[in-house]
Parts: C-alpha cells; sequence; structure tokens
C-alpha cells in the first residue's frame, strides 16, 4: 500500500491508541437478536482518551447555518441490505420528494425478497453517537424513526431529541418485515408508551403494528381501524395513521387518519403487485418530507399517500430479486412516461370549491400585500389561489409568490400562478393559470411536467375540448356575469356556462362577477363537473377579506349546492 494511502486509512481506524475491533462482531441469526448486547464495549470511540478528542471535533464543526437552507429529515432506521426498506427506502423517499435526508442506523439486517437472514444491532451508544454528530451540527427540520430493535436505543433516542427538539418527530412503529421476521420485539414496548409516543407528532402503524400496541387486539375492519386510532391517539401521539396496506378482503387500500378531532378515510384501489416491500418505511418518510417543507400534517399524508399510489402502480412489474416481496421505484418521475393517473391523484377537482384570486390593484387601494389578502383568503376557507399580478416586477412577484405559497402550504392549499410559468417554476408553485393567448396549454404541460396543475380560461365548448387534448386539468369559465377586472371580457352568462360544462371533459371552475349574492344561482345550474366559482372583487376588494371569504365558504358547502 503507498505510504499516503495506508497513513489516510489508519486516521479513520486507528483510534488514538485505544484497541481496535469492529463495531459488529458477530452476525446473529433469528431470533436470538433480542438478546444481543455486547458484554464489553465493543465501539473503540468509547475509550475515555478518545471521547475527548471526538467532542472537540465536534464543537469545532458546529458552522453557522447558511440561508441557503433545504428542508431536512433525520432518519432513524435499519438498513435493508435488498434496498427495499429501512434506510435505503427512507433517503429515496426523500431524495424523490426534494428534501435532504441525513440517517442514523439502529441495525444493519441481511435482507433480500424473501425474507430476513440476519440482524445485527448497533449498540445503542454508537446510535447516540450518531444522533449528537447530526443534531449538534446540522438543522435537522424532521425526525423519521423506523426499525429501533431495543428498548435501550429508544431511550437514547428520547433522551437526546429533548436535548435537541425538531419541528415534527414522525414515528413508524416499524415491529416486523413484510415477509414476517421480527425487526423490533416487545421489549420495546414500554418505551414506545412511556416515552417515544408521547412525543410524537404522527405514529404510522400497520394493521398488526397497531394491533400490538393495543394488546393485541384483532383488527378485521376500517371500522376496527378507526377505534384502534382512536384508542392509540389517546396513548400521546398529536396524530395518527392507521395503515391499511394489510387489510384483509379489501379491495381498496384504506389508511385512517385521526387528529385527535376528525377521522378522515384515505383511500386508493388496491394495486396488484408483489412490489410493495418499503411501502411502509416510504410513506411516513414522504409525510416527513412534506412536514420538513412546511405542510400541514393533512396535507403531509394526503401526498404521503399519492406518491405511494404513483410509485405502485407505476412499479407494479419491477421485476428485482425473486422472493415475494419485491422493492418498488421511487424515481418514477424521472422516467419518460405518460403520467396522466399520477396527475389526476395530485390534482383535486373539489379544491375548485372556493377559488381565489389575486388582485395588485384591489390589494393597492386597500393597502395591503399579496401575502396579507391570501392569508386572510385561505384562514377564510379559499380552497384554491391564484396570483394574478398583471403589474408587479419580477423579482417583487417572485418573493411575494415564495411567502404566499409558504403561507397555503401550511393550510394545504394550492396556489397557481397566473400566465408566469417561470414564476412556476423558480418558487416551485402548485401551478399554473393560461389564457387563451397565453403559453399554449401543451407547451406549459411540457415546461412543467406531468405534476403542476395546469388551468385554462375557455368561453366555448371548442376551447374546452382543446384544453382537454392538450393536458389541462381544469378549466375556468367566464366571465359569466359582467366584470371590471378584465376590460372589453365577453360575457357568455349562465347558459354559456352550462354549454362548456356539457362540452367538457375537465372540471370547471365558473369566473367573472361572482359573488355572494349570484353564487347560489351559478352552482344551481346543476352541472356534475361545475365544482365551483372563481372570484376577485367580492373578496378582495371588499373591507374584510376573511369575513367575505368565510360567508361565501358556509354558502358553497350548503349540501343543495355540494356536487362531488
Ligand atoms: N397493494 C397496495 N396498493 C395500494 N396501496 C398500498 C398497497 N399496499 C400498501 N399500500 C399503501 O402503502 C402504505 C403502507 O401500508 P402498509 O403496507 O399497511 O404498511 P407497512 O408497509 O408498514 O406494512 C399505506 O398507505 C397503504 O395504503
Ligand atoms: C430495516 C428495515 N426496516 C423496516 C422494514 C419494514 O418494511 P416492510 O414492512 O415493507 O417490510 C424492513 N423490512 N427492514
Ligand atoms: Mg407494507
Amino acid at each position: 500500500m503507498a505510504s499516503s494511502e495506508s497513513q489516510l486509512l489508519r486516521r479513520h481506524f486507528d483510534y488514538g491508541g485505544a484497541p481496535v475491533a469492529p463495531v459488529f462482531r458477530r452476525s446473529l441469526r433469528f431470533p436470538f437478536w433480542n438478546s444481543v448486547h455486547a458484554n464489553t464495549d465493543p465501539n473503540p470511540k468509547n475509550h475515555p482518551s478518545l471521547r475527548v478528542k471526538i467532542q472537540a471535533q465536534a464543537d469545532t464543526m458546529m458552522k453557522p447555518v447558511s440561508d441557503n437552507k433545504i428542508p431536512h429529515v433525520l432518519t432513524v432506521a435499519g438498513s435493508d441490505s435488498g434496498g427495499g426498506a429501512g434506510i435505503q427506502a427512507d433517503l429515496k423517499a426523500c431524495a424523490a420528494r426534494r428534501v435532504y435526508c441525513s440517517t442514523v442506523i439502529t441495525a444493519v439486517t441481511a435482507q433480500n425478497t424473501v425474507g430476513v437472514q440476519g440482524v445485527n444491532i448497533v449498540p445503542e451508544d454508537f446510535v447516540a453517537e450518531q444522533l449528537q454528530s447530526v443534531l449538534s451540527d446540522m438543522h435537522v427540520d424532521v425526525v423519521k424513526t423506523g426499525m429501533l430493535p431495543s428498548l435501550n436505543i429508544v431511550k437514547v433516542l428520547c433522551q437526546i431529541l429533548r436535548k435537541f427538539p425538531v419541528k415534527a418527530l414522525v414515528v413508524d412503529p416499524v415491529m416486523k418485515s413484510s415477509s414476517g421476521d421480527v425487526l423490533a420485539g416487545s421489549s420495546v414496548l414500554t418505551g414506545f408508551l412511556e416515552e417515544l409516543l408521547p412525543m410524537t407528532d404522527i405514529v404510522t402503524p400497520n394493521i398488526k403494528e397497531a394491533s400490538v400496541l393495543l394488546g393485541n387486539v384483532p383488527l378485521k375492519s376500517v371500522s376496527d381501524m378507526r377505534t384502534a386510532a382512536k384508542l392509540i391517539h389517546d396513548m400521546g401521539p398529536r396524530n395518527v395513521l392507521v395503515k391499511g396496506g394489510d387489510l384483509p378482503n379489501s379491495l381498496d387500500s384504506v389508511d385512517v387518519f385521526f387528529d385527535g378531532d376528525e377521522f378522515y378515510e384515505l383511500c386508493s384501489p388496491r394495486i396488484n403487485t408483489r412490489n410493495s416491500h418499503g411501502t411502509g418505511c416510504t410513506l411516513a418518510s414522504c409525510i416527513a418530507a412534506e412536514l420538513a417543507k412546511g405542510s400541514s400534517m393533512l396535507s403531509a399524508v394526503k401526498t404521503a399517500k399519492h406518491f405511494i399510489d404513483a410509485a405502485l402502480d407505476y412499479s407494479r412489474d419491477l421485476a428485482i430479486g425473486n422472493g415475494v416481496q419485491g422493492p418498488f421505484d421511487h424515481f418514477f418521475e424521472l422516467k419518460n412516461i405518460n403520467h396522466s393517473s399520477w396527475r389526476q391523484n395530485m390534482f383535486n377537482p373539489n379544491d375548485l370549491l372556493l377559488y381565489a384570486v389575486t388582485d395588485s390593484g384591489m390589494n393597492m387601494k386597500w393597502g395591503r400585500s399579496i401575502a396579507e389578502a391570501v392569508k386572510a383568503a385561505v384562514e377564510g376557507g379559499a380552497t384554491i389561489v391564484q396570483l394574478r399580478e398583471k403589474d408587479a416586477e419580477t423579482r417583487d412577484f417572485l418573493d411575494a409568490s415564495k411567502v404566499c405559497l409558504e403561507i397555503c402550504r401550511s393550510y394545504g392549499v394550492p396556489l397557481l400562478i397566473n400566465d408566469r410559468l417561470d414564476v412556476v417554476l423558480a418558487c416551485d408553485a402548485d401551478g399554473v393559470h393560461v389564457g387563451q393567448s397565453d403559453m399554449p396549454v401543451r407547451l406549459a404541460r411540457s415546461l412543467l411536467g406531468p405534476e403542476k396543475i395546469i388551468g385554462v380560461s375557455c368561453k366555448t365548448p371548442e376551447q374546452a375540448h382543446q384544453a382537454w387534448i392538450d393536458g389541462a386539468d381544469y378549466i375556468g369559465c367566464g366571465g359569466v356575469y359582467p366584470t371590471n377586472t378584465k376590460a372589453n371580457n365577453r360575457t357568455i352568462g349562465l347558459e354559456g356556462l352550462k354549454k362548456v360544462c356539457e362540452a367538457s371533459k375537465l372540471p370547471v371552475v365558473a369566473i367573472g362577477g361572482i359573488g355572494l349574492s349570484n353564487a347560489r344561482a351559478v352552482m344551481e345550474i346543476g352541472e356534475p363537473n361545475l365544482k365551483g366559482v372563481a372570484v376577485v372583487s367580492s373578496l378582495f376588494d371588499r373591507e374584510c377579506i376573511l369575513t367575505d371569504t368565510r360567508n361565501l365558504h358556509a354558502l358553497l358547502s350548503e349540501p343543495a349546492l355540494l356536487i362531488q
């Protein structure tokens, strides 16, 4: 070996004269793993003289945090040699959701598509050391946990999390692999119940894990899952998601989300595939990633569920390994395929119910910023927002869009930008709304990719048909009534709106002169694809945006007007 190379190696492995021993001394097989605890400290770094040195290094590593922060998830989980679940799934999920991911490894598993052949638990001191390294140096937004194979690991984790609080803690209480092998035995339960769950923002048990947490009660139906979610919520976590991927005899894959007040059933058709290894890890990491970006809990959970759906759908025929539990592809978005099903998932037409469109002139008149106006509108119940700032300077518009995006994300409300694809891309807004003389929809789709929402203004059945062919997600139809926010705009009336709705294969939102006095008449035309009304003046040319939005939302939510 060349001497510089050997020096480099020595620097890595020679710990200040302490006896060098491998961190993991033996490969242990099931079912003995639970009793794996080194009787002598196997960690050469625990040599006292070395501890001081390493602490000094860690202290000098504390660097000022740069302004250019990227959302950051720390996963505390086990390694899956097959690359389908655990740490490997978490890294891929975070990368796919464009979030930085650091890793604390709690166990190394020898695992493939057949099952788990061996587990080697990392000593809790070394888990603590990894946690300390990451958390003392980096700004972590969200911690996500997976396989926590020993009670002592759960304990050190809780201890260190108390020292370094983060924005959110996502706990996937991994107990068995999908192949049925034990990954954490019942000894960890006390740690979960007494320490971890009370600190948790969301816990994501599958059916079997939920049953174990509740003392092995059988869970056989969605109604049982609801009961379980409530009982687990009583154990301390602020939100619970009971996953139904393994619910027997179910055509749908239903997850039950409970936030302490409301239950939500997240339902998608069960995808017929062997490639579902790592879905639980991926779901929890996606939730963590969305929370790190600033999403609300419900919207993070919904996005994560959509992501799993799309990934399983795309990977249903993937052939990796010869066993019964294959991994799936987290990076399906990079592949050049038709993503129509993914796009439909991401865009919920019911979001068109109360569509708030901003106007710079009105904001100026009332002396408020775009962000103030948007905040009041989403607080009042706007279900989607479009920034329509025709006169703003690009730089100001971009800055305002970023602030509005943060506000909208925290309410789970999509934010679209009028016309400006460059601004959509620059701030990663949820989509664009274009007019008939703006960027053609087909080009907008190829520039923005499959995931963004694209809406287009249409006055005629022909334009509505073209919008569908070109890959739009919805159409805005109007002006239904005369309006002063658009010069020389032809009014099409309720008759024109009805004709366009009948011809449109896409969901429609009505626009033009609509407010509290006439929204009922618009919705009462009774077209199933008319999903809501878009409003400008009746929200933003008002003294109190919040009150006017609330009133309009209440009217549109009347059961007689709601078309699902
Ligand atoms: N075949 C499937 N089709 C669609 N979604 C699935 C399928 N299997 C699992 N899921 C979804 O994947 C996520 C993980 O669920 P589950 O398999 O129950 O958890 P775990 O992987 O922890 O056992 C859930 O959102 C569930 O609804
Ligand atoms: C290291 C590790 N962590 C978690 C899982 C659970 O994943 P799945 O339920 O899909 O088998 C696993 N199999 N291995
Ligand atoms: Mg699963």
